[in-house]
């Protein structure tokens, strides 16, 4: 479906002695296979949507090559375009014009038929609770509504592959909800590939089946959820006390079975592999030693675990990518 090798975009920005050049995405390779959905996950900055440009043919690479459903992106743009979905950042709705025209309209511009396109169209709005919002002018609808319109377009010519940046940025949760069980049913039903970017990490995991991981314009990570996080080295275990003269013989049983150990006052915490097997016989030998525990956490690894294992930096961390760095 997508495989792409060395794609790289570069932009220069500044004037004069001030021009930089910025490498938003630097040498990616992909194979991406037909029925997959694909979470591409990154911090702020780290080439994303470079990639999505890239491969919905909205931008030209600057190195690489890619095919999108067997189009070559940069001889055959029109043949990629008719075969993908793709629902950008900003959005893809006029504002004047009715939503329902505007979906329609966008069918037929696909090769579908009037009524096809108005048939599919309101099962969409259907689908994403968009009921009696046919005849409503996007500039009237909430933020929310008009982002699932944009899905709704995304969506109308049933493509086989499609293309979600962020797609429930500005949803409430429950739009989000039911906006995760439409992307699931794409598959099932319908068989779509689904290559969608997101800065919820919780989406990404329920969602895909294979996460890629970018920062910098380079992958770092790409693999099914559950093998990703296995590499993060165990549970994180967090044990407090009501007394701080407990900690440091706690701190230094946690050194013997878990790595990562930190202090912070009365709490102690460490990375612990297995911790369903180590859990019971440490809260034994606790209380052996006459310690007494005012809470106990255990939080599985998540996936920005992950990131933080790869890269040493959070992926909600605001601090500027090397990409961004060099864009100053
Ligand atoms: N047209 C452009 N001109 C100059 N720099 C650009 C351009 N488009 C993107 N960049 C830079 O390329 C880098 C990657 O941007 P991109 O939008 O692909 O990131 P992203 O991962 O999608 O980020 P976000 O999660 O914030 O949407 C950033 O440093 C960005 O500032």
């Amino acid at each position: 479906m997508i495989h792409a090798r060395g794609l790289a975009a570069t932009f220069t920005t500044g004037r004069g002695k001030q021009t930089r050049e910025v490498r938003a995405v630097d040498g990616v390779d992909l194979d991406i296979a037909e029925g997959e959905v694909v979470g591409f996950l990154g911090p702020n900055g780290a080439g994303k949507t470079t990639t999505l440009r890239m491969l919905t043919t909205l931008l030209r690479p600057t190195a690489g090559t890619a095919t999108v459903n067997g189009y070559d992106v940069l001889t055959e743009s029109v043949q990629v375009r008719r075969s993908i979905g793709y629902v950008s950042q900003a959005g893809s709705t006029f504002s004047q014009a009715l939503a329902g025209d505007e979906v329609s309209d966008h069918g037929q511009l696909y090769g579908m038929s009037r009524r096809d396109a108005i048939a599919r169209g309101k099962e969409l709005f259907e689908h994403l609770q968009l009921d009696g919002l046919w005849d409503r002018m996007p500039k009237n609808m909430s933020g929310g509504q008009k982002r699932r319109l944009d899905i709704v377009m995304g969506l109308v010519h049933d493509p086989s592959l499609v293309f979600l940046d962020e797609p429930t940025t500005g949803l409430d949760p429950q739009a989000r909800a039911n906006l995760w069980e439409h992307i699931a049913r794409l598959r099932t039903d319908r068989g779509a590939t689904v290559f969608l970017t997101t800065h919820y990490l919780d989406e990404a995991d329920a969602l895909s089946d294979r996460i890629l991981i970018i920062d910098n314009g380079r992958i770092v990570a790409a693999d099914t959820p559950e093998n990703l996080k296995s590499q993060v080295s165990g549970d994180l275990i967090r044990l407090e006390f009501d007394d701080h003269a407990d900690v440091p013989a706690v701190a230094s049983i946690l050194e013997s079975v878990g790595t990562d150990v930190e202090v912070d006052e009365a709490t102690v915490s460490a990375r612990v592999r297995g911790s369903a097997r180590v859990v019971p016989g440490l809260l034994r030998d606790l209380e052996s030693r006459g310690a007494v525990l005012a809470g106990i956490e255990i939080v599985k690894p998540t996936l920005d675990d992950v990131f933080l294992t790869l890269t040493g930096r959070s992926l909600r961390d605001d601090t500027p990518t090397e990409t961004e760095k060099e864009a100053v």
